[in-house]
């Protein structure tokens, strides 16, 4: 398994105009732990996780996956989207066996993975369907067991609850939690919603927009499994709702002195 090292990454978009999506992000993720991206939207969560999948370059700056830089995607590396982007003509467990296909694994060694890592996410038993016959909050859970499947050491998810219904989303936010605490697979997990980041986090990381900056960081000292209204993750909460608030307010100002200027 690995942690990441984040130093000084920017990154510009060439415009025009330019857009400055990221500026001096220092950031450590140590080896298994799960840390949440929260911030508004526009403040280059998606970005960063983008570099560190490899997906992206930094305009400056460096990030390095257990020691060695991150050019490009990784094996080491499982990435999971809002939208799963199944391929709706391989039914579920062809999906999901799609990376081992690629990688060459024989087709029987790979089935049994598959199978393997469906159940995991509860899914034994529809194998053989293909993706428009499953639900959204189910797809998801297809497109979690496709990345589990390679046996990343790392897993990158982007809003990946972002679009299911509620108490999918809140079933959905504790199998991963189960997963995790059964593997300990470090997880990176970008979220616009408060609860969820608290709710699944060892630490949770704000962003500010414009330029993207780590605003702060706090640790979520509760331990696990947690309750929703546990009264220390409440207080939590408030306390980024109020630095959100705060954030906010500081950038309504900076635009008002833009305009009279
Ligand atoms: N390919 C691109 N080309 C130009 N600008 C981009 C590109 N991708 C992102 N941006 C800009 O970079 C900034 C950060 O975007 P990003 O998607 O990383 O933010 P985010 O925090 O993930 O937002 P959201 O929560 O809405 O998904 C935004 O101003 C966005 O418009």
């Amino acid at each position: 398994m690995a942690g990441f090292t984040i130093q000084g990454v920017s990154k510009v978009f060439p415009g025009p105009p330019p857009t400055q999506a990221l500026q001096g992000i220092n950031l450590t993720i140590g080896e298994g732990e799960f840390v949440t991206f929260l911030g508004p939207s526009g403040c280059g969560k998606s970005t960063l996780l983008e570099i560190m999948a490899g997906l992206q370059q930094p305009t400056e700056g460096v990030v390095r996956l257990g020691g060695e830089e991150v050019r490009e995607p990784s094996e080491k590396v499982g990435v999971v989207f809002q939208d799963p982007s199944l391929f709706p003509w391989r039914t579920v467990i062809r999906n999901v066996e799609l990376g081992l296909e690629l990688r060459g694994v024989p087709k029987e060694e790979r089935r049994a993975v598959a199978r393997e890592y469906l159940a995991m996410v509860g899914l034994a038993g529809v194998e053989t369907k293909y993706p428009h016959q499953l639900s959204g909050g189910m797809r998801q859970r297809v497109g979690i067991a496709r990345a589990l499947a390679t046996s990343p050491e790392v897993l990158l998810m982007d809003e990946p609850f972002g679009a299911v219904d509620h108490l999918t989303r809140l079933q959905l936010q504790h199998d991963l939690l189960d997963i995790w605490m059964r593997h300990r697979r470090t997880i990176v997990f970008v979220t616009h919603d408060v609860s969820e980041a608290v709710y699944l986090a060892d630490r949770v990381v704000l962003f500010s927009p414009s330029p993207g900056r780590v605003r702060r960081v706090w640790n979520v000292d509760v331990p696990r499994p947690r309750a929703r209204d546990d009264l220390a993750l409440v207080n939590l909460q408030n306390e980024i709702y109020a630095e959100i608030t705060s954030l906010t307010a500081e950038r309504d100002a900076r635009l008002v002195e833009g305009a009279h200027a």
